[in-house]
């Protein structure tokens, strides 16, 4: 088994859903966490100045979307085929789209284009997407992809407390959504994802 050392911040965000990853698999890693005031001393020694960094036998790789599909693969969480996989990956860069809509308007430097982004994100873009991947779940029966388990789904339940933080106010754990919420409780039904969610530090986001 390879040494595995995932370098992030001390957040759940991008992080989280390789934690889970790890976490489902059984798999060891360190789970290596920088606050802000350490990260200019840390970012040159990471490839692309960014993290999350995992940290495979000492060979550093970026890009969180390839790790978690690599640990996906590694946990059987990645379909059965090409054609599979291609459904997975297609509903996550869904996902992925919201995501960052979200994060631009929650890291919008002026004040005023902030207010603006976040009232489009609230009142068009959170429904818009997750209507969509409401019925979606609702298609494959609680989950984001082909009627079963998938890193899909453990990557937006991981999701669910950055979303919490970002959309204070404005969103929680997806009510609204039932389906979603079933894709999230299903991903969490899982113990050794259950463990970790009920065992991990405590952050603010
Ligand atoms: N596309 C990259 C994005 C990585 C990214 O945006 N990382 C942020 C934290 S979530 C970061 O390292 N920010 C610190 C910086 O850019 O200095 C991925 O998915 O891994």
């Amino acid at each position: 088994m390879p040494v595995y050392k995932l370098h992030y911040f001390n957040i759940t965000a991008l992080g989280e859903p390789i934690r889970f990853l790890f976490h489902y698999g059984g798999i060891e890693f360190e789970d290596i966490r920088y606050n802000s005031e350490d990260w200019p001393a840390v970012k040159n020694n990471m490839p692309f100045g960014q993290m999350p960094v995992l940290e495979i036998d000492g060979k550093k790789i970026v890009q969180s979307s390839a790790i978690c599909r690599y640990l996906a693969k590694q946990v059987g969480l990645a379909g059965d085929n090409d054609f599979e996989s291609m459904q997975i990956d297609s509903v996550l860069d869904s996902f992925n789209d919201l995501r960052l809509k979200i994060s631009a308007a929650l890291y919008e430097p002026n004040e005023e284009i902030k207010a603006e982004k976040r009232k489009t994100v609230v009142e068009e873009t959170l429904p818009y997407y997750l209507g969509k991947l409401d019925e979606i779940a609702k298609e494959n029966d609680g989950h984001l992809a082909l009627k079963k388990l998938t890193w899909a789904d453990l990557y937006i339940a991981a999701f669910q407390t950055y979303f919490n933080f970002a959309l204070k106010g404005d969103f929680k754990d997806f009510e609204g959504y039932p389906n979603l919420q079933k894709v999230v409780s299903n991903a969490l039904a899982n113990e050794n994802v259950k463990k970790w969610v009920e065992s991990r530090p405590e952050t603010i986001c």
